[in-house]
């Protein structure tokens, strides 16, 4: 369904100097360094898949998918998406991916959500019977009913979030590239939209790439994960295959009643201990030290008033591959 073969896409930064006379002459050196946003990535991911597409900053997602949809010409290689080119026929595969940038909105700020969707309903030509049962099931799906005669820009992060994944799927594409969806949302945002993420996949088998800085969304959405760190794929495979290959650690973070005095130097299974605030965080390794053995020991340095479970950071995730 999509397929990248020996993908780059590399950019030219021209040196710029400081000043009138330094902009000017800027404008006509041709000093400059080549970053490789995407460097000879290949990847195939079939039809009805979810997969997570995770890297640190600057690691080259956003270019991938840029180029994936088209809006991006890659330098090298070449893209299939639903057996067409993106670069050759643009207008083509637009019609059957749909596309939302969490830190950028396509709808119209200044329009109520509505009139977004009217527009968007007639570039994409859809039937006025399709739009009808669109605007019901996505009420429904994403309760858009109650904002939608609100400008885009009095809209909360998790309303305008819903607004662009419904205004992404009036068409009805088979194919979704999803740049950081939960970007800033808060729990029961990433919930909902978590949910409905996985009804498009599950019930209306959409083939689904997401980039996310969330391990929790790769948890629950992801059954394959592509990690890129520098332009470059470091892991292909299922969510246990990172697991198994890097060990990810899990994490505790533990609110002492009163600071502790002691705390060991060291314990067998726990790779990493430091205070963020009043919270102590400790990474340990499940398959050293088990859960309930490491609440015992942690109750035993002071009296706890708050201990919660996390997951790792993607930047931790990356920082173990390495
Ligand atoms: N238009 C551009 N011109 C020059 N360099 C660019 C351009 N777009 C991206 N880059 C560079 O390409 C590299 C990859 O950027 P990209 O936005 O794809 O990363 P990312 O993995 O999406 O990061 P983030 O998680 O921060 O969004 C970075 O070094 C970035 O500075």
């Amino acid at each position: 369904m999509i397929v990248a073969d020996q993908l780059n896409k590399h950019f030219k930064i021209y040196e710029t100097k400081k000043g009138f006379i330094g902009s000017f002459t800027s404008l006509l050196s041709t000093k400059h360094h080549v970053v490789k946003a995407v460097n000879d990535i290949s990847f195939n991911i079939q039809e009805g898949e979810f997969v997570g597409y995770i890297g640190p900053n600057g690691a080259g997602k956003s270019t991938t998918i840029k180029m994936l949809s088209g809006i991006l010409h890659p330098t090298g290689g070449s893209i299939k998406v639903a057996g067409l080119s993106p670069q050759k026929r643009r207008k083509d595969v637009a019609k059957k991916i749909g596309i939302v940038f969490g830190q950028r909105t396509q709808l119209w700020w200044d329009l109520p959500l509505r009139d977004s969707f009217d527009i968007l309903k007639e570039m994409y030509k859809v039937p006025d019977t399709k739009y009808q049962a669109f605007l019901k099931l996505y009420d429904d799906m994403l309760q858009i009913g109650q904002f939608m005669n609100t400008p885009v820009r009095k809209l909360s992060l998790g309303q305008r979030m819903r607004g662009d994944l419904a205004a992404a799927m009036i068409h009805n594409p088979d194919v979704l590239f999803l740049d950081e969806p939960t970007i800033g949302l808060d729990v029961n945002a990433k919930t909902s939209i978590r949910s409905f993420l996985k009804e498009l996949n599950t019930n209306e088998k959409k083939t689904i790439l997401l980039t996310t800085h969330d391990m929790d969304d790769i948890e629950q959405l992801c059954s394959r994960v592509i990690v890129i760190n520098h332009g470059q794929i470091v892991l292909d495979g299922s969510l246990e295959d990172l697991r198994h290959n890097i060990g990810l650690p899990s994490v505790i973070e533990v609110q002492y009643r009163e600071m502790p005095k002691h705390l060991p130097a060291e314990l067998d299974g726990i790779e990493k201990m430091r205070w963020e605030d009043d919270k102590l965080i400790l990474m340990y390794d499940r398959s050293v030290l088990s859960s309930p053995s490491l609440l015992q020991e942690v109750a035993k340095w002071g009296e706890p008033v708050d201990i919660q479970m996390k997951e790792p950071d993607i930047e931790e995730v990356i920082q173990k591959i390495y």
